[in-house]
């Protein structure tokens, strides 16, 4: 769990690492069905790991809910030295996806909180209508809440159940 400010609302994150070996994808598929948003990883010092990101990509179009947003990440920026995915390459594919894409490294904390901090902006924006939804219904029980103060008859907690008169 991390929470993190996102124009002014607190946002909390649950964040599963699904394991990325063949044998484990039956679980994987299960958790794509409840996520809101993903991240594509790949290594930039792995071919191999980019050639993937299709195999993940695809499964997550068939098993994530479609208003999950996705961001492509290349991970281990930090090993310039080994690097075998050029920076265009990761940037070519995402835009090919219609994903923002991040290098990232998680040893040295480079992008990591802009990564994460995008997503959950993503997330929030494509569940805004929800959002506001709750929003409203918060305020109405606060005006609930100050009526009944003002009429003497509430708890101030905005519990109108207790004000009940029956
Ligand atoms: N230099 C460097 N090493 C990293 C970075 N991120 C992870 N590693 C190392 O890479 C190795 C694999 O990391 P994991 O977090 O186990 O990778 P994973 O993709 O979760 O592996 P799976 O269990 O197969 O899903 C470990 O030795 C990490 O320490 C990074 O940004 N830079």
């Amino acid at each position: 769990m991390k929470t993190l400010m996102i124009d002014g609302v607190k946002v909390r994150i649950q964040i599963w690492d699904t394991a990325g070996q063949e044998r484990y994808q039956t679980i994987t598929k299960q958790y794509y069905r409840r996520a809101q948003g993903i991240f594509l990883v790949y290594d930039i010092t792995s071919e191999r790991s980019f050639q993937h990101i299709m195999k993940w990509a695809s499964d997550v179009d068939e098993y994530a809910p479609d208003t999950v947003q996705k961001i492509l990440i290349g991970n281990k920026s930090d090993e310039e030295h080994k690097r075998q995915v050029a920076t265009e390459q990761g940037t070519k594919l995402a835009k090919a996806y219609g994903m923002d894409f991040y290098e990232t490294s998680a040893f040295t904390n480079h992008n990591i909180k802009e990564s994460f901090t995008r997503l959950a902006e993503l997330v929030l924006q494509a569940n805004w209508k929800d959002l506001d939804v709750l929003r409203a219904s918060v305020t109405d029980e606060l005006n609930i809440a100050a009526l009944e103060e003002e009429e003497g008859i509430g708890d101030g907690h905005g519990d109108s159940q207790k004000a009940c008169w029956c």
